[in-house]
């Protein structure tokens, strides 16, 4: 018998296939304290959960018999997912049950704004007939920036174009005859800030996304722009956002996700021109119903046994499908990571090859660390080992591998290159024997540098006197520089340096260095993780 717990509100209904199951013995308790959960769970061979349950490690590590944790939605932000992986519990969610309630709410809360609709409907029913301090805008002809043009946005944009408004869309994996499709006009993140009436987000929270729309940001924004956020706390700075309102830059916020949730106390709430909802995008009967079904049917399938499809993070495959390429795991995750933060298009394919020993070996899992390690940068959770071929299919991104003995003097050699709509970026790294993990070679360039922490690549040109500026400029803004690289084709010509530094580099200084002339290009790459 599978004991199965379900600790938020969850449609009874869309339960039925857990309800129904004589193998399965489903407890539905919600509300419950930390400790109260902590005290329970150990009982339990699956937990099902929405966004209300924090699924922490100490909650993991106390339930005994955890088999796997259902999250009836998309986002996975509640459930400590490394603190699974570490458990083997598997993560599934039900990523496209609640799309459409989502973008609706997106949507509804756009128009209401726009119309103070909840301003004037709360006057009126505290009795006040008030018509002169309600004049909204129109969204007719007015500039819609939606940021990240997934299942979600694309949804929004669609709406959008009913209501005849031009659309201007970013998401990394956007090619042009997607953006046609959807009537978009694609736009870089800067450029939607600048010339959006109203900018709406739909970006899972990543260290990317965090803050994407801050002070500086708010700066340059159109006087009178409006801000939806039906997507994740954070990706907005709320306290910049409570600024720019009071400043006059934003004439409205309508917000249904918040940096705390509950949200209660949020000083954002006392300003007039906030429209807020207690997260609620997802809150339909039909979305309910939907991601209940899905993920029910999904953690059912994994009690008994069986296929499934919406795994969050990494499965335990069996040791022997990868004791071999265990040691190049990581080294292939970062080395995926590591072109997708020096790249700057839209990535359209990723080759991967393998070369000298490395070439006798079955390499299939490797390349899901590598896919992963490339679109995660983007997509957080939503890719992973199990999905990363489907994620790639998904977002157009054409993955081809292939194999050499010839190895250009190293025992083995993973070389990979992006091609992005703006460039082909290629990196490689190897397993030096006594040495460990290495990245070897950068565009062309050959290097040594270690894949872990903060790294600084800057492309710049062979003279002399960069490096010394480099320094300088670190050292006063109190980095320590833990390692250095420097690699040329000849001497004179275009040069890479990849500095190991104890922390990351503030955004400020990122822009300070790019501006030293003779630097080409400066990437704060994050290998952390
Ligand atoms: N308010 C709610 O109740 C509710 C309900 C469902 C989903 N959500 C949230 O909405 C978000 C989007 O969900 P979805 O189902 O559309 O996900 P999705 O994965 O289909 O789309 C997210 C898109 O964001 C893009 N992206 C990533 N980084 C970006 C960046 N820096 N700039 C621009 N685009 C970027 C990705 O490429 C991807 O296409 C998620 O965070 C999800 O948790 C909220
Ligand atoms: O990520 C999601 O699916 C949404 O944020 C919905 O969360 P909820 O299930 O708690 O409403």
């Amino acid at each position: 018998m599978f004991k199965v717990l379900v600790s938020d509100p969850i449609s009874d209904v869309g339960l039925k296939s857990l309800i129904e199951d004589p193998m399965v013995d489903l407890t539905i308790q919600t509300g419950l304290e930390k400790e109260q959960l902590l005290n329970i769970i150990g009982n339990f061979d699956a937990l099902l959960v929405r966004s209300q349950t924090k699924v922490t490690a100490e909650v993991i590590n106390a339930g005994k018999n955890l088999k796997v944790i259902g999250r009836a939605g998309v986002g996975v932000d509640n459930i400590d997912l490394d603190a699974a992986t570490d458990r083997g519990i598997l993560v599934i969610n039900a990523p496209d049950g609640n799309t459409i309630s989502t973008a609706e709410h997106a949507f509804a809360m756009l128009i209401s704004m726009a119309r103070n609709i909840p301003q004037a409907h709360g006057k009126l029913k505290h009795g006040v007939w008030d018509r002169k301090n309600f004049t909204g805008v129109e969204l007719n002809k007015k500039v819609l920036g939606v940021v990240g043009v997934g299942r979600i946005g694309a949804e929004v944009a669609k709406r959008a174009k009913a209501f005849n408004m031009d659309i201007l869309g970013f998401d990394p994996f956007m090619s042009q005859e997607r953006a046609e499709q959807l009537g978009i006009t694609l736009a870089s993140v800067e450029q939607i800030f600048e010339k959006a009436d109203f900018v709406t987000f739909h970006t899972p929270l990543t260290k990317e996304t965090k803050y994407m729309l801050d002070k500086p940001q708010f700066a340059k924004m159109k006087k009178g722009v409006r801000i939806v956020n039906c997507a994740r706390g954070g990706i907005v700075n709320e306290e910049a956002l409570y600024d720019a309102i009071k400043e006059g830059i934003v004439a409205g916020a309508a917000l249904d996700v918040f940096e705390e949730e509950p949200a209660v106390g949020n000083p954002l709430l006392e300003l007039p021109q906030l429209v807020a909802t207690p997260h609620l995008g997802a809150s339909t009967e039909e979305a309910q119903l939907n991601v209940a079904i899905d993920v029910a049917e999904e953690v059912a399938n994994v009690l008994h046994g069986k296929g499934f499809k919406n795994a969050v993070n990494l499965a335990i495959l069996p040791e022997e499908d990868f004791a071999e390429l265990k040691p190049y795991l990581k080294l292939g995750q970062k080395l995926g990571s590591l072109a997708a933060q020096i790249s700057t298009g839209r990535i359209e394919k990723l080759e991967i090859t393998y070369a000298g020993n490395i070439a006798d070996l079955k390499c299939e899992p490797l390349s899901r660390y590598i896919i992963r390690g490339l679109l995660s940068y983007h997509l957080a959770d939503d890719v992973n080992y199990i999905n990363a071929y489907k994620a790639a299919k998904s977002k157009h991104v054409e993955i081809v591998e292939s194999k050499t003995h010839t190895s250009k003097g190293f025992a083995n050699l993973v070389s990979i290159s992006v091609k992005t709509a703006n460039e082909y970026i290629q990196v490689a790294g190897s397993l030096l024997n006594g040495y460990g993990a290495k990245i070897v070679n950068i565009n062309g360039y050959t290097v040594d540098a270690n894949p872990v922490g903060n790294l600084l690549l800057a492309q710049h040109t062979d003279k002399p006197g960069i490096i010394g500026i480099v320094g300088t400029m670190l050292g006063e803004a109190d980095i320590n520089i833990a390692t250095m690289q420097v690699g040329r084709k000849v001497a004179g010509g275009d040069a890479v340096m990849v500095l190991g530094v104890d922390k990351r580099i503030p955004e400020d200084v990122v822009k300070k260095l790019e501006a030293v002339s003779g630097i080409n290009s400066i990437f704060n790459v994050d290998l952390q993780n």
